[in-house]
């Protein structure tokens, strides 16, 4: 066997490249963070930005980033996008190959870490990828503390497509979202993408497609009720770092969350664990 090397990127960041007889695939230490997932003979599944720089302490922009302990700007104005753990090194605590081919990876965040400030709980956090000819991603939230605490997460997988105005979302339909402060409900089987894209669907079915000109992708979810679907369009692609200008006409976001109504509210003791998985379908 001998499928994982460790590789380290020119600029410093260490990560992991898997090379099987099903897939291909590159995980980041840094925010525990796949970046690469091409099941053989198949397209690549994921996007990950040609104007990324892969400086140490930058979000990557692509693959699936960790939103955690919360997502978006929440619970404050002034708290960091996205929450605490998407710029900092993980630990990789288990790599498993089996004779199948499918590769396990646990990643653990360092309590240390953890900005007091923001986050004054006690908690452990865990990745485990499950990667062959699909890919799981899930992350576990113990809480170690002698309180409760309330949780908003993602994860915040970036899609490829050839074409965005070739590409549209089902199993979304009748489904009411929040975009840009309205709600909303699309009646069309499939939505599709022809401005700045950025709803919170705060209870979809669990699994969704994506079509694209490539194929479908299909994507889905575990203890999720939330997803969020986002294209930057023009204007916002122009503000975005590490971002092309062109770049929103070949990715789009569909991530699995915890986010509105679906926060989670986690008892001492208590864990949670968020899950999701793709590939072609
Ligand atoms: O640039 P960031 O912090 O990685 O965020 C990217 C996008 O992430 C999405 O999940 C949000 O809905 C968008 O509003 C945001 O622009």
């Amino acid at each position: 066997m001998g499928f994982i090397t460790l590789q380290r990127h020119p600029k410093g960041l260490e990560y992991l490249r898997i090379d099987t007889p099903t897939f291909e695939a590159e995980v980041y230490l840094q925010g525990a963070q796949l970046t690469h997932f091409k099941p053989k003979n198949r397209a690549a599944i994921l996007w990950m930005s040609d104007e990324e720089s892969y400086e140490p302490g930058n979000g990557l922009r692509g693959g699936v980033p960790i939103c955690w302990p919360w997502f978006g700007k929440l619970p404050g104005e002034d708290y960091p996008q996205h929450g605490l753990v998407r710029k900092l090194p993980w630990q990789l605590v288990k790599s498993h190959e089996e004779s199948s081919g499918q590769v396990v990876l646990q990643f653990q965040f360092p309590q240390q870490q953890l900005n007091s400030m923001y986050w004054p709980f006690k908690c452990e956090v865990t990745v485990e990828m499950t990667l062959s000819s699909t890919a799981k991603v899930s992350i576990t939230t113990k809480n170690l503390d002698d309180k409760p605490f309330v949780l908003t997460q993602a994860l915040h997988s970036y899609f490829r497509t050839s074409d965005i105005l070739k590409t549209g979302v089902s199993g979304l339909q009748d489904c009411s979202y929040l975009e840009f402060g309205h709600r909303s409900t699309d009646k069309a089987p499939i939505v599709n993408f022809t401005k700045e894209t950025d709803r919170v669907y705060d209870d979809a079915p669990s699994q969704q497609l994506i079509h694209t000109p490539e194929g479908q992708i299909s994507v889905s979810r575990r203890h999720s009720k939330s997803c969020v679907l986002w294209n930057p369009w023009i204007d916002k692609a122009k503000r975005l770092e590490r971002f092309g200008d062109d770049d929103y006409t070949t990715m789009v976001c569909l991530e699995a969350a915890n986010v509105l109504q679906d926060q989670i509210h986690l008892e001492p003791d208590n864990a949670y664990t968020l899950t999701t998985e793709f590939g072609w379908q």
